[in-house]
């Protein structure tokens, strides 16, 4: 979109930005590579192709390579770290070489697939979550609250072709963690071993929440993921990404000035700006008074409306660390949601490649 808008983003990310954070974020990494798993052996495909019948058969990320030649006994392909580093590697790369897109950056769309792929979580019936990428179908794609997030699916489906081994549910979810690390954000901490899912697992309409609602709708939905008050707000500072378009949701324009590079700036424009309604012919939503070029939705308002939300925003608006530390933590609970993982499965972070 404008290159006003995208050089101004490339400038925070390459300069301004890193120097702020650089050291916390440093520090971050130091402390999560307590979590990380060391790259083990190497992974070869020879010529061999991925036989993708073996996963569901298999379980838990193994698979059957099968060869051109139908004299050379298939071999079972264990994913192991250094491969999921190349798919990230592999989507960081095209985050940047894709710039032409909104403001500069598939990544906020990408956060926002992993989210609502993870957010239909019903904790009582344990259906939905990151475990089974069943917003390929319809009727899951078509709900109102997924629209226009078939150019997150596309942007990946080369990412796929190269990478046939990785399941859907599990490439998304690396695309969102790879998308916040990339755009400036914490290390996210990663499990693999979601498998994909058919038709009959899409579940209800109704279940991400509504942005003309308020406090307690927030709490209804989030709440039925298993999210207390902290984590709901912690949550909601992904809104420092990407921007409401109105051929999507109907809602219009960004929430902060830097929408590719993520900063607790949400939680300080929330505090700092006098807000006002949006006079427009669109849904109801709120524009800053100052340059009348940013937005809140009702839901976002709501978090300052509500007394307990509201100090939250005040913790996150007065330090970045303590943010991107709340915020790594949850964004990993948000995206296992649902995924019954076997035992021992690996934490791992991934380094970043352009960040
Ligand atoms: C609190 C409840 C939430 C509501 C009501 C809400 C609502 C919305 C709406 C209406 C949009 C605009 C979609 C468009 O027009 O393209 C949007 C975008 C976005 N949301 Fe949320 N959201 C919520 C929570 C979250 C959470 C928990 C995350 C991630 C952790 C998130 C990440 C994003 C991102 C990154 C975008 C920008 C997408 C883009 O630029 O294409 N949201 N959200």
């Amino acid at each position: 979109m404008a290159s006003a808008t995208r050089t101004f983003a490339r400038a925070l990310r390459t300069s301004a930005r890193p120097a702020i954070n650089a050291a916390p974020r440093a520090a971050f990494r130091q402390s999560a590579r307590f979590y990380s798993a060391k790259p083990t052996g190497g992974s070869s495909s020879n010529g061999l192709l991925y036989g993708l019948a073996g996963a569901g058969l298999l379980g838990g990320g193994a698979y059957y390579l099968y060869s051109n030649d139908s004299s050379v006994a298939p071999k079972l392909f264990v994913p192991k770290f250094e491969d999921y580093q190349k798919v990230y590697n592999e989507i960081a790369n095209r985050l940047e070489e894709k710039e032409d897109y909104d403001d500069g950056s598939y990544g906020p769309v990408l956060v926002r697939l992993a989210w609502h792929a993870s957010g239909t979580y019903d904790k009582e019936t344990g259906t939905g979550g990151s475990n089974g990428a069943t917003m390929r179908f319809s009727p899951e794609s078509d709900h109102g609250a997924n629209a226009g997030l078939k150019a997150a699916r596309d942007f990946l489906e080369p990412v796929k072709a190269k990478f046939p081994w990785i399941t859907y549910s599990d490439l998304w979810i690396l695309a969102g963690v790879c998308a916040i690390q990339e755009m400036m954000g914490p290390t996210v901490p990663y499990r693999a071993g979601r498998q994909d899912r058919d038709v009959a697992a899409c579940t209800p309409d109704g279940r991400l929440p509504d942005a003309a609602q308020a406090q307690d709708h927030l709490r209804n939905i989030f709440y039925r993921m298993g999210f207390n008050d902290q984590e709901i707000v912690a949550l909601c500072g992904a809104h420092a990404l990407g921007r409401c378009h109105s051929d999507r949701s109907g809602y219009s324009g960004p929430w902060t000035f830097s929408p590719t590079v993520l900063t607790n700036d949400y939680y300080k424009l929330l505090l700092e700006e006098k807000w006002q309604w949006k006079k427009w012919n669109g849904p109801k939503q709120y524009e800053d008074k100052k340059t009348q070029t940013l937005m809140m939705l009702p839901a976002d308002m709501a978090i300052i409306q509500d007394k307990k939300f509201k100090e939250w925003v005040k913790v996150y608006a007065a330090d970045n660390d303590k943010f991107f530390q709340d915020f790594s933590a949850v964004v990993k609970k948000l995206f296992e949601l649902g995924v019954p993982f076997k035992e021992g499965t690996e934490t791992w972070t991934f380094k970043p490649v352009n960040a």
